[in-house]
């Protein structure tokens, strides 16, 4: 088992990173990292291409070996090229280092190794088995990759996507407290899209008395619906120290309702950790959504906007606290899932990140 600077590897290897990459990116960010991985073949063509498609469904690993098996490739004389050391545990899915060893592949080249505890190890049962592994091909663009994802784990917390609906003028709500609906069916049903795929959702005590939200997952035809073989539905978590009404739609009655009286996310994101959730949504308003991003805890932004114009009303954000330009929260481009910018209809969804490193970490 080595690392090795990029220059070690071959052509063909490097071009089967880069396409690995390009294929993790398909994915969706959340509990799990993006992951890619390609098949060559002993010529040095690519064969096969896999990806994660998101918690609870096959690694990417087991994505290409699954098209291999289909296709009747001989693994025994092909090597893998994966984006993150293949995982040694059996989470809601089985260690893919022992699906490669299984599948008799004899060589494989990842480009970092898994920083979580419980996953990694696998390059070591790689090893173990006989395989021939390397890895630091492209090893730098691999950490980018999941930076968000790997800082959250190393905090324990869940990973953080933060949402925001509002007008081209930044208005969430008009001034009479009206937002239902700032955005257009194509959007909404986006956001819910991603409701399914997370653990919780979370809105302040405002927007509970104001809109009294369901925060379900519901598809155009209002059913349930989850993404992943996970059933149960998203938590749906209200922040602040006021009481929530009784009667609140948010309480629901399926008892997957938490109230935390507290104002600060890093308290939340723990309690909510320890409960066992992974993924958190931050669906608002301006003060919770300006908590999370104030604190660095915003990992993934979705900012959705309708072309109308308010003037007025509640803005998307609040008061930062920032004096001059240079202190401006800044974000880059994520062309994961779909991409940074696109089209939903007359709307359009700008998908961000943080610039890595840009501000101080939860301690
Ligand atoms: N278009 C959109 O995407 C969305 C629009 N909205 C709209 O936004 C408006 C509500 O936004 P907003 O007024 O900002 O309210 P929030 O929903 O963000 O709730 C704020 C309240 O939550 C509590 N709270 C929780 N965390 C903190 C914290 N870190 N700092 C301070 N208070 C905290 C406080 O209440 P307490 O006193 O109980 O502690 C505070 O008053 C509504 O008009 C709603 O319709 C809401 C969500 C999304
Ligand atoms: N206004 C607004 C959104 N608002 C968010 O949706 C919540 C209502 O959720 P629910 O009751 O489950 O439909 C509301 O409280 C707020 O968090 N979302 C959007 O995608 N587009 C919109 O224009």
């Amino acid at each position: 088992m080595t690392t090795d600077s990029d220059t070690m590897f071959t052509a063909a290897e490097t071009e089967a990173m880069d396409l690995a990459l390009a294929a993790a990116l398909r994915g969706h960010r959340g509990a799990n990292p993006l992951v890619g991985a390609a098949i060559l073949g002993e010529d040095g063509r690519v064969l096969h291409v896999g990806h994660h498609r998101g918690a609870g469904t096959p690694h990417a690993e087991v994505d290409a070996i699954d098209q291999a098996l289909d296709a009747g490739t001989d693994l025994t004389r092909c090597t893998m090229v994966v984006t993150l050391e293949p995982c040694n545990h059996t989470g809601r899915t089985g260690p893919c280092a022992e699906a490669v060893v299984e599948a008799g592949i004899p060589r494989l080249v990842h480009a970092v190794a898994d920083p979580t505890e419980n996953a990694s190890g696998g390059a070591a049962r790689l090893h173990a088995a006989g395989v021939q592994v390397h890895s630091g091909l492209r090893g730098e663009r691999a950490e980018q990759l999941n930076h968000r994802w790997a800082r959250a784990q190393g905090e324990s917390r869940p990973y953080v996507t933060v949402k925001t609906a509002q007008t081209l003028d930044a208005r969430i709500a008009a001034a009479d407290g009206t937002s239902t609906w700032i955005t257009n069916e194509e959007s909404r049903a986006h956001a819910h899209g991603v409701r399914a795929r997370v653990d919780a959702i979370v809105v302040g005590t405002t927007t509970v008395l104001t809109d009294d939200p369901r925060l379900t997952v519901r598809t155009p035809a209002g059913d349930q619906a989850r993404g992943d073989q996970n059933t149960s539905s998203p938590l749906r978590v209200v922040m602040g120290h006021r009481d929530v009404p009784t009667a609140a739609r948010v309480r629901g009655a399926d008892g997957r309702f938490r109230h935390l009286r507290t104002h600060d996310p890093a308290v939340l994101l723990t309690e909510l950790y320890e409960e066992g959730v992974r993924h958190v949504l931050v669906e608002g308003g301006a003060t919770v959504v300006g908590a999370f991003l104030a604190a660095d805890l915003a990992d993934e932004v979705l900012v959705y906007q309708a072309p109308l114009i308010l003037g007025a009303g509640r803005p998307s954000y609040p008061d930062l606290g920032i004096q001059t330009l240079s202190e401006a929260l800044k974000f880059l481009p994520d062309e994961s899932d779909g991409g940074s910018l696109r089209r939903l209809g007359s709307d359009v969804l700008w998908h961000l990140q943080p610039v890595p490193e840009a501000r101080t970490p939860m301690t």
